[in-house]
């Protein structure tokens, strides 16, 4: 993907990091309660905040949906295939050539859902250079996450990054 960006190798290398990444398993148990017009969240929509997310749902149940073009598709799960979801540090060192994937997860009605999920995040104080954004570290966007929603209940993201006004339209919008 750096190759495709004509990012600088350097640079791209130290926006990846093995030793930052960690590891997260889930599991989602049985909920019989919800209905077709009032299905029941596992986990809420959201963008990741990584690089890359690496997915595996062990036991081939269902659930994840991604959103594309204001449709929510269904993620199928195959059988000894890992999922690769791109997240904001990503669509940020992309100039947005990459979008971050909202998804989100359904629960199931009649089997519990085990999934793992291994995040990319950017080396510690590597800096995220971008046309359309103002650089920033991991640990700067991150704070902003934690701030935002603790202050508006929600995650405003990479739009608080942005060089324009944007931002502010962005948190007016989705307010
Ligand atoms: O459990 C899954 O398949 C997805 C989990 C997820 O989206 C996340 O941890 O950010
Ligand atoms: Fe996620």
């Amino acid at each position: 993907m750096a190759k495709n960006l004509n990012l600088d190798k350097t640079e791209s290398e130290s926006d990846l990091s093995e030793l930052t990444g960690f590891i997260r398993a889930y599991r989602y148990p049985i909920c019989s309660e919800f209905s077709k017009e009032h299905p029941a969240w596992g986990m809420d929509s959201h963008t990741d905040s990584s690089v890359l997310s690496i997915l595996s749902c062990e036991d081939q149940v269902g659930g994840l949906q991604v959103l594309k073009n204001d449709n929510w598709l269904t993620v199928e799960p195959i059988s000894n295939t890992l999922i690769v979801n791109l997240g904001d540090m990503m669509q940020a060192i992309s100039n947005d050539e990459y979008k971050s994937v909202k998804h989100r997860v359904k629960v199931n009605r009649y089997k519990e859902r085990i999934s793992i999920c291994y995040f990319v995040f950017p080396k510690e104080g590597s800096v995220i250079r971008s046309i359309n954004y103002k650089p920033f570290t991991y640990t700067e966007f991150q704070k902003q996450v934690q701030q935002d929603v603790k202050a508006l209940g929600f995650k405003v993201g990479l739009d608080r990054f942005k060089h324009t006004t944007t931002a502010a339209a962005a948190i007016t919008e989705a307010c």
